[in-house]
């Protein structure tokens, strides 16, 4: 089932390796996200994953699970599926190797609820960027090109700007705004405030708050909402 998710202007991602109280899971599930993805690098297991989702669930949320591996690739209990393939990497297990195993070892993948994300990883400190190995010293040129290429050639419904841990070039935001026509584009990375909300928003359809949920507060998460809703 696919839900009017190429709508949503703010996503809320939550790592199943950190804990929140419920209380602190209700006001996100309350703040007006459009969507909470489950996902994180390291350390998801089935249980944290599973802990997570029966925290957020019932609220009438769109839940979304982002696997880091197949083995993290749970659909029940969730409305969706989205899977990165990291184009900025020198290692092709990211790109599509991962995705060939998925394939070859679960016979009964849902497609109806997968939708593929073109993610171009631009923090090296970040733990998908050092899992992936990216290659993040990219001009706006070059960057826009791999989103050009995503959109153009590959056909990916998302292209994901992943600044993760840090807050991101603007003017490389806006290049690929300015290069991505059809493709969804996703900006996450440092938004911990409305003006940075309302920056990278200018920008992305999508914009995507996780650290600062843990770091700062939900307050910092509203506020980053009612900046782009
Ligand atoms: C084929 C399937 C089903 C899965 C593989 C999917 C792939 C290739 C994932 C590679 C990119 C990746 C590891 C994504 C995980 C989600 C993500 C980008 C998490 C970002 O959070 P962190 O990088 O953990 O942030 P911190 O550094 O703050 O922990
Ligand atoms: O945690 P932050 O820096 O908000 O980044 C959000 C998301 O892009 C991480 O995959
Ligand atoms: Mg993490």
């Amino acid at each position: 089932m696919q839900m009017d998710w190429k709508n949503w202007r703010h996503v809320t991602k939550l790592d199943p390796d950190k804990h929140l109280d419920q209380a602190i899971v209700d006001e996100v599930a309350t703040s007006g996200t459009d969507a909470i993805l489950l996902s994180g690098t390291l350390n998801v297991t089935r249980e944290n994953l599973a802990e997570l989702r029966e925290q957020v669930q019932g609220y009438g949320v769109p839940l979304v699970v982002e696997p880091a591996d197949p083995s993290g690739a749970v659909f029940d209990g969730v409305d969706m599926l989205f899977v990165p393939s990291v184009l900025n990497t020198p290692d092709a297990r990211w790109v599509v190797g991962k995705h060939q195993q998925w394939f070859l070892n679960d016979p009964a993948i849902p497609w109806e609820k997968v939708v593929p994300e073109a993610y171009i990883v631009l923090n090296p400190a970040s733990s998908v960027g050092r899992v992936t190995r990216a290659v993040c010293d990219l001009s706006p040129a070059e960057v826009a090109a791999y989103a050009g290429c995503a959109e153009r050639y590959f056909h990916f419904p998302i292209v994901y700007i992943e600044y993760s841990g840090t807050y991101g070039d603007p003017a490389i935001v806006r290049a690929v705004s300015e290069t991505v026509e059809d493709a969804v584009l996703y900006y996450g990375g440092g938004i911990n405030s409305a003006e940075r909300a309302a920056e990278m928003g200018q920008y992305a359809d999508t914009i995507v708050i996780g650290n600062a949920v843990y770091e700062k507060g939900v307050d910092t998460l509203k506020a980053t909402v009612k900046a782009v809703q």
